[in-house]
C-alpha cells in the first residue's frame, strides 16, 4: 500500500466475490491503523447478521468491533469528532446514499475504508459498489478460488432458490467461482473438498 499524505481524507474500496477476502483485508487495515494509535470506527449493516448480531466476523473467523446500522446516515450519529479512520463492511447492503456519505467523511479528512460486494449472484453490478469506486482514491479487488476448477474466481454462485437480490448467507448458500463456471441462477452445491491438512 501507498504511503499516505497525512491530514487529509480518501475512500479506500476493497471489493470482490464472497470469501475473496474482503473482511479478512479490512480487519488488517484496521488493526494497522490501530498499531498507529489513529482512533477507528467500525461499520456494518444491520441486515448481516448471520455470524454475529454485531461484530463484522469474516469467513475464517477474524472478528473485529463494529456498531450496526440500518442506513448510511447513522454513521454521523455515531462518529465521534476525533474519529480519523472508518471502516465499513457489506457497503453493498447501503442505499445509494452511503457514496455521499463516504465523500462527506473523506472531506472531514477521514480515511474511509470499505469493503463489499461488486457483483450480484447474477454477476450484475451491485448497486452502489459502481458508484462507490468510481470516486474512490484506492481501490483493491479481490479474487476467491473457484471451487469447481481452481481457478481464480471472481463471482459469488448462489445455491438457494431465490431470485431476491439480497439473501444472507454464507456457505451453504453461496459458493465461489470464475466466470466459466458460475451460473447467473441458483443450482445445487459443488461436493465440498476435504479439508483434512488443516484439522
Ligand atoms: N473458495 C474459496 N476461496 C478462497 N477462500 C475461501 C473459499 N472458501 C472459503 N474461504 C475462506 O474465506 C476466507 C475469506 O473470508 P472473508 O474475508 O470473510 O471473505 P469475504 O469478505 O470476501 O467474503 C478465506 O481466508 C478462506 O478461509
Ligand atoms: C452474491 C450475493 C450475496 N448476497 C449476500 C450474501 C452475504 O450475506 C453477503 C456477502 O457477504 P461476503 O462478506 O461478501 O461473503 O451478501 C446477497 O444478498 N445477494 C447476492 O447477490
Ligand atoms: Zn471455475
Amino acid at each position: 500500500m501507498h504511503q499516505f499524505p497525512k491530514d487529509i481524507g480518501w475512500i479506500e474500496v476493497i471489493c470482490g466475490s464472497m470469501f475473496s477476502g474482503k473482511t479478512e483485508e479490512l480487519i488488517r487495515r484496521v488493526k494497522r491503523a490501530v498499531y498507529g494509535k489513529q482512533r477507528v470506527q467500525v461499520f456494518k449493516p444491520k441486515v448481516d447478521d448471520r455470524y454475529d448480531e454485531t461484530q463484522v466476523v469474516s469467513h475464517s473467523q477474524l472478528k473485529l468491533t463494529s456498531t450496526p446500522i440500518e442506513r448510511a446516515e447513522e454513521i454521523f450519529y455515531h462518529l465521534s469528532s476525533d474519529t480519523q479512520v472508518v471502516g465499513i463492511d457489506e457497503v453493498q447492503f447501503f442505499g445509494p446514499e452511503v457514496v455521499q456519505v463516504c465523500e462527506a467523511l473523506a472531506y472531514r479528512g477521514v480515511r474511509v475504508i470499505c469493503a463489499g460486494l461488486d457483483q450480484d449472484y447474477q454477476g450484475r453490478p451491485f448497486e452502489p459498489m459502481p458508484q462507490l469506486l468510481a470516486v474512490a482514491e484506492y481501490v483493491t479487488k479481490q479474487l476467491a478460488i473457484c471451487v469447481v476448477c481452481g481457478n481464480p474466481a471472481n463471482r459469488s454462485q448462489r445455491l438457494v432458490s431465490s431470485e431476491a437480490r439480497v439473501v444472507v448467507g454464507a456457505a451453504g448458500a453461496y459458493e465461489a467461482r470464475c466466470r466459466r463456471c458460475h451460473l447467473g441462477e441458483p443450482t445445487e452445491a459443488t461436493p465440498p473438498q476435504t479439508m483434512e491438512l488443516f484439522d
